[in-house]
């Protein structure tokens, strides 16, 4: 909890300013049995006051009660409410802000080893749960737990063995829902983080909806769901019953302790050591006590939930991903002579590697393609040279420093990426073509998605670049989409663009365009490309023939040709039509 601290002290204005609303908002009903005793004691039943004294001195005591209530205790209430909402509100806010900066600190490793939805949990629901756990302790426990002492020490005043009685029987029902709270938690604990698999199930479902109709699996996920539903049933049903036993044990007690304070306190009053008026306002007091009680023991779900939730945010947060930069990371200024694998062995996991011991230059302005088959490591070799994860041995180095000793942000800079399943965001195609350049001006970015042949299909659009194109671009085909991308990094003109199967959605005649815009700018930049179709790499200066995580063959296409190897054959095959573009099948 001391992690949250910081976000408490910055509210701590607020705080303050709602605690003295509550302060007042609460104690100033607790003044009413007093003058209910006083009433009775010390007005009704004194013979010193004639009728009309007595008639005076209730239109008086109205008077002040009815302006200590309208000026005092209505502005209280409204200060109370306001300060501490917006205090919880923006400690909300805040621990919202961080949980998402953090999502952007992750890197790739994480991401492939947690479900987005199990992510999104701790922006959504655990936040929420934290938010019930601020409202119980700020605004409710700790004065509830003052009103309970005041309540205590006026009763002390008026007997202290009919007090210690109450407090006994109220101490009793603290103890049971103590006792009980500790499973609760624990519970509680199980509950949420079943939550965040339930939850990460469901977001996968809503993406991979249109497979599960194509598949027809529905029925198959219901199922899943109905299995999922059931044990994160069993975990809540135990909660609600955890609970239920502590509320229906703390409330029998909470319901009678006022019947034995007053069968009690009677026998005072009937040996004269209480007045009738001290006994009913003892009664009120003790009435008053109940209140403080009830919502303490209720408000445990609720601080056992989001001191829960708070944790798990925390854990969250102090996640370090494996991929940042140093401390005393330079900035990668640009690419001015080469990039060099040396001797670079990666493993995704403790499992065998996937790329060994491989070494190569390559070298600025030139043209790489990564070719071979089908989890043979080739995506694998460029997200090592987008840092996306650190090779297990050796080194990737550019202009000869280690890429690690750049910033990352100075070494994404300086790269374009387009894949075969990019990334779109549901805005405009203007928009999403911006995000590489955000003080590009309407022609730049018109400039660009004509480089990228995209400009044509979004000038059909009836509102052209202002279209917007759904969730991850859903609205826009395969094509579209990776024209769009294309456009995006020829916008951003980096020096250097990394392709990984950029053009394999376009159809025959695009991709020729493509390809001749890529080979255009490749005259100026240094790209890498990883394509299964080989007559999109035929112009690249050097090609590597991967398999298994190392090179087998490399060479310019016409001397691999002249190699009559691997590369030889998977051209002929193709060219004879033999197999589509993708290799993975044919090897
Ligand atoms: N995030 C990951 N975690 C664990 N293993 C992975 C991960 N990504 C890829 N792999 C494994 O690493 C190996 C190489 O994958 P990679 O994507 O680099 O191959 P590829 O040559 O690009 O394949 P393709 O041509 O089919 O795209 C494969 O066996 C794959 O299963």
């Amino acid at each position: 909890m001391r992690t949250f601290l910081p976000y408490v002290k910055n509210e701590m204005k607020l705080y303050i300013l709602g605690f003295v609303g509550s302060l007042f908002r609460f104690l100033i009903p607790l003044a009413v049995p007093l003058v209910m005793k006083y009433i009775f004691d010390d007005l009704l039943q004194n013979g010193a006051f004639s009728s009309s004294e007595k008639m005076g001195q209730l239109l008086y005591l109205a008077l002040v009660m009815a302006a200590v209530f309208l000026v005092i205790r209505a502005p209280m209430e409204y200060v109370r409410q306001y300060c501490l909402h917006k205090a919880n509100n923006n400690i909300i806010k805040n621990l919202r802000k961080d949980v998402f900066a953090k999502i952007h600190t992750l890197d790739a490793k994480y991401f492939a080893d947690h479900k987005s939805g199990e992510i999104g949990t701790r922006f959504f629901d655990d936040i929420e749960k934290a938010r019930g756990y601020m409202t119980a302790v700020f605004s409710n426990i700790w004065i509830e737990t003052i009103v309970l002492v005041f309540v205590v020490g006026v009763m002390a005043t008026l007997n202290l063995k009919l007090t210690l009685l109450a407090v006994l029987l109220v101490g009793f029902q603290f103890l049971l829902a103590h006792l009980l709270s500790k499973k609760f938690k624990k519970s509680t604990a199980a509950m949420m983080k079943y939550r965040s698999v339930l939850s990460g199930f469901v977001f996968e479902k809503i993406q991979g909806a249109f497979i599960s109709k194509l598949f027809a699996s529905e029925q198959r996920d219901k199922q899943e769901l109905d299995r999922h539903l059931e044990q994160y049933e069993q975990l809540t049903d135990k909660q609600a019953k955890l609970n239920a036993v502590t509320l229906s044990c703390v409330n029998v007690l909470s319901d009678i302790t006022p019947f034995i304070v007053v069968l009690t306190g009677s026998l005072f009053v009937i040996h004269d050591s209480l007045t009738l008026g001290s006994l009913i306002a003892f009664f009120a007091y003790v009435d008053k006590m109940r209140s403080p009680v009830t919502a303490l023991v209720q408000a445990f779900p609720a601080v056992t939930e989001g001191s829960v939730a708070l944790q798990r945010i925390f854990d969250f947060l102090r996640i370090q991903a494996e991929i940042q930069d140093k401390a005393d990371a330079v900035e990668l200024k640009s690419l001015s002579k080469s990039i060099r694998f040396d001797r670079v062995s990666f493993a995704y996991s403790d499992s065998d590697s996937v790329i060994k011991k491989l070494s190569v230059t390559l070298e600025k302005g030139k043209t790489y393609a990564f070719v071979g088959e089908s989890g043979g490591g080739k995506s694998t070799i460029l997200q090592l040279l987008m840092r996306m994860y650190d090779a297990t041995q050796g080194s990737v180095l550019i202009d000869d420093v280690n890429i690690k000793d750049y910033s990352l942000s100075s070494l994404r800079n300086h790269m374009g990426i387009v894949t075969q399943d990019n990334f779109l965001y549901s805005s405009s195609i203007k928009d999403n073509i911006r995000m590489a350049k955000l003080d590009a001006t309407d022609e730049e970015i018109i400039a660009a998605a004509k480089k990228a042949f995209a400009h044509d299909f979004i000038s059909q659009l009836p509102i052209g670049y202002d279209t917007e194109i759904g969730e991850r671009g859903i609205k826009l085909s395969g094509g579209q989409k990776q024209r769009v991308a294309l456009a995006r990094v020829f916008l951003k003109n980096p020096s250097l663009i990394i392709l990984d199967e950029a053009t394999s959605a376009l159809d025959n005649e695009s991709e020729k365009l493509v390809q001749e815009s890529i080979q255009q700018i490749g005259k100026e930049k240094t790209v890498v490309m990883i394509a299964h179709r080989l007559s999109t790499v035929v112009h690249a200066d050097k090609i590597f023939v991967i398999k298994s995580g190392e090179i087998i063959e490399q060479g310019s296409h016409n001397e691999l040709l002249k190699q009559n190897g691997y590369y030889q054959e998977l051209f002929s095959r193709q060219r004879a039509g033999s197999i589509t573009y993708e290799v993975s099948r044919a090897s």
